[in-house]
Order: C-alpha cells, then structure tokens, then sequence
C-alpha cells in the first residue's frame, strides 16, 4: 500500500522528504528540483550543502544536486549552468511504497524560458530511495516542432570527511577535458587522488565510479553508475577559487567533491516529439 508524502518546508522552501520504511530518506526542493540530502539506511548524509548557501527563489543552491540544463558552465549564451537550477519545478507526485519512497517533479518552458532558449520542452525529474540507493533519473521531451539541443549534468556535491582522504576509482584509460589546464589528456592511473582546484571532464564513462573515503575514522565506497549520460565531471574548486565563491565558507573545499552525471561534449540533440533518459544510481556500499 502507498502513502502519499505531503508538501514541508526547508529553509523556507518547499520540500518533500523522501522516507522509506526501511529509514533511507532524501529531501528535494521543488525550488531548482534539487536534492539537497540523502541519508542511506544505517548510514549518515552523502551530500554536502553548504552553510553559507541562499535558499531564495531565482538562485542556485551551492550542494546537493542541482539539475544542470540546458547549458553546462559558460559553453552557451546562456547564465552559467543553465537555468533549470532555479526555476520553479511542479510536483508530480511523491508517496511512501511498501520498500521505498518516490517523487517526480516537472519543469517545463514558460515566457522566461523561451526569451533565453526558444524551445518548448518537459524535464521530469524521478527520484527513489530505498535502503542503501538513490536512484536519479532525469527525462527531457522535446514538446516543440522544430528539433533542439541542449548538455545537462547531475552536479552532485558529494559530502566527504577530507580531501585528504578521497580518491575516484573507475577512470582509468577515460580521455578527459581539463578545464583548469585547458588541454585535452588522458587518465593513466586507476585511482584520482582529487587535489584541489580539480575541474575535468571525463569522456564516454561507461562503466561505474567509486568514491572511496579512508580515514582513521572513516571508511566508506559509494558507488555512483551513469546511464544515459557520456561524460562524468570532477570538479572541486581548490583553496584559492573555493575563497573566492560567496556561498562555500573557505575551508569547506575539504569537505565535498563533485562527481556529475553529465553530457557536455556532444550535446543531446532531440527533434520534434523525441525525449532523452539519463539516470544516476548511486549505492552505498
Ligand atoms: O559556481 P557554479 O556555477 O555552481 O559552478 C561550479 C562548478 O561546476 C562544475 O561543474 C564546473 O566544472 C566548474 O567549472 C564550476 O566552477
């Protein structure tokens, strides 16, 4: 039998807490349909928000996972990282099943939109949770006549104890973007021990990631699997970039690594009526 999950309020924002029977839970706001928590059955919260973020209507939230569309970073016309991070999403429908915990949200092009990006367009964006996963899952229909097209990522901004003590398996042989060199390379070594001010973009990533923490008193791999996506970002801004970010307190460079789900180098391209699926499915293992 299924339970509906009323509407809350988080940071003054409205929210829809995901809870499974099992005691996963996960929040996301209908503000930019972002997750902002994801606390796994038995286990404590993966992502990181920071202290310093705005929760207001119109700006990004710095954690979480904000919904990249339909532009990444600066590569368009358009405001950094596309504008579905602060729009406005609907709620579809969010309930309680017997072993997990479902929400869908909806965006789609209204008259701000379509100044910006002449498109007509429907993005849903589907959660679960259940036990020790997270299922993401984002569509995108094209809902207009003529054919668009447009990159996307699932930021997510991982939570971690150190720096210090995270690395990224899973990226060996991947040819990647570095954004901060601005040259093209390649991955020799099986495992990324992340350094700060770390901005790459890994190409055609087929097989799962691991985010592995040790620590002395950590120890933990999470696991993060991409379908439908191409690329894979790591992105962590480093001491001097992280001071010079408003919302992100200097320090916290530390304390999250991005890992997102993305397609950026060949732009999905949808014609009239067509729609696209990619889904990040993250576990804790
Ligand atoms: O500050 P923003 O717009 O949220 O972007 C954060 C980062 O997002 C990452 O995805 C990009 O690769 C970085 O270059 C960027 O700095």
């Amino acid at each position: 039998m299924s339970k509906p999950i009323p509407l809350s309020r988080h940071q003054g924002l409205d929210a829809i807490k995901l809870e499974s029977p099992d005691g996963a839970s996960a929040t996301v706001l209908l503000h930019g349909g972002h997750v902002l928590s994801w606390v796994p059955a038995g286990g404590v919260e993966q992502f990181y928000v920071s202290p310093d973020s705005a929760f207001a209507l119109g700006q990004p939230v710095r954690g979480g996972v904000p919904v990249i569309f339909p532009q990444f970073s600066a590569r368009g016309p358009l405001q950094r990282h596309g504008f579905a991070r602060s729009k406005p999403w609907q709620l579809v429908m969010a309930e309680q099943g017997a072993d997990d915990a479902l929400a869908v949200l909806r965006l789609t092009d209204d008259a701000a939109t379509r100044m910006v990006w002449p498109h007509a367009f429907e993005l849903e964006l589907s959660l679960r949770v259940s036990g020790r996963s997270l299922q993401i899952e984002l569509a995108c229909e094209n809902k207009g006549e003529q054919a668009f097209d447009f990159s996307t990522a699932l930021h997510s901004y991982f939570a971690i104890n150190d720096l210090d003590e995270a690395s990224v398996q899973g990226l060996a042989g991947l040819h990647y973007w570095d954004a901060v060199a601005a040259v093209e390379k390649q991955q020799r070594v099986e495992l990324l021990l992340p350094t700060g001010d770390l901005d790459r973009i890994y190409h055609q990533v087929k097989e799962p990631l691991l985010l592995r923490e040790q620590g002395i008193s950590t120890e933990r791999r999470l696991q993060i699997q991409h379908q439908g996506f191409d690329d894979a970002v790591v992105w962590n801004p480093g001491a001097e970039k992280c001071a010079a970010l408003a919302d992100v307190p200097d320090a916290d460079y530390r304390k999250f690594l991005c890992i997102e789900a993305a397609t950026i180098e060949h732009p999905i391209r949808l014609q009239a009526g067509e729609s696209w699926v990619g889904r990040q499915d993250l576990t804790l293992l």
